[in-house]
């Protein structure tokens, strides 16, 4: 049975002018220990079709689907109280944000020990004690210490370590990483990736990796989802994606790739995707 199932995901938000369809249709399966990278352009939706999943959606979303279910589970249907058992433990998310993800009024060891103390009811000591070797297990030097640091005495590459260590704090089964290193310096992106893709396979989680980033993809992905305004527009294991792919907007993604570019110029998106309709306004 895959980790996460999706069949049939639609998202409408409704807006001053109408509804919006912002992901229209996407199925999706992640198996364990798969890295699925889902990649597409911004507003392609990559990130509402996870925040679906997460349930973190404002009330002015509607969240439809044929079936959604994580480990057999209808995660679509179960109680909010339910539904906050699982989030958070068995399926965690990383932001592209850390430092706006991270609260500001409290210590970094405050808001993983939270964690602990919510998901696995840890008394303190053993909050403190698991807190200090998640903060090793991504890198932070000094663990004891930064556990009373806030995040604004923190590098950005630190701050998404927490928040990686945060994610990681329950063991989760699948991990949802939501363009982890774009807000960071290119020399600290490698670094983030890396360790990212080492704990994953130490963990043997399920990861889905969202990404603009076509070089991320071809070094994490097992399998990969192309997303274009709301809709999947190919999936393929990875190697088929790089050397055969099938649509149009594929192929506009990686001839965009400075290294595949054949005259003066890097092609557009549009000139590939002349005619496509896309889902956006519903009305
Ligand atoms: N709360 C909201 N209300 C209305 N529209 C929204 C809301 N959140 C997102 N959208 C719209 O949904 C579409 C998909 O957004 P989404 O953030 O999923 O894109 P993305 O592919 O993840 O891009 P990015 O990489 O920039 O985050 C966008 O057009 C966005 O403006």
């Amino acid at each position: 049975m895959p980790l996460l199932t999706i069949e049939n995901l639609v998202v409408e938000f409704a807006t001053a002018t109408g509804p919006f369809r912002a992901v229209d249709g996407i199925s999706l399966t992640v198996d364990e220990r798969e890295v699925l990278a889902i990649v597409g352009e911004s507003g392609s939706g990559k990130s509402v079709s996870m925040l679906a999943v997460m349930g973190l959606l404002p009330w002015t979303a509607k969240v439809t689907a044929d079936r959604m279910e994580f480990e057999g589970l209808d995660i679509l249907n179960m109680s909010e109280a339910d539904r906050r058992k699982l989030i958070g433990k068995d399926v965690a998310m990383i932001f592209q944000e850390p430092m706006s993800s991270l609260n500001p009024c409290f210590t970094v060891g405050f808001q993983i020990e939270e964690v602990l103390r919510f998901h696995l009811g840890l008394d303190r000591k053993a909050r403190r004690r698991r807190a200090v070797e998640l903060l090793r297990d991504v890198g932070i030097p000094d663990p004891e210490q930064r556990l009373s640091s806030f995040p604004h005495q923190m590098s950005g590459g630190q701050c998404q370590r927490v928040m990686i260590a945060m994610a990681l704090a329950c063991n989760p089964k699948l991990l949802i990483a939501d363009e982890p290193t774009t807000a960071l310096d290119v020399t600290i992106q490698k670094q983030i990736l890396d360790l990212l893709m080492s704990l994953q396979t130490e963990h043997g989680m399920g990861l889905i990796m969202i990404t603009h980033n076509m070089g991320v993809v071809a070094e994490t992905a097992d399998r990969v989802i192309v997303q274009y305004k709301g809709r999947k527009m190919e999936e393929a294991d990875v190697l088929s994606l790089f050397e055969n792919p099938k649509s149009n907007y594929t192929k506009a993604l990686l001839s965009a790739l400075p290294e595949r570019a054949t005259g003066d110029r890097l092609p557009t998106i549009a000139s590939f995707m002349d005619g496509f309709e896309p889902a956006g306004d519903v009305r």
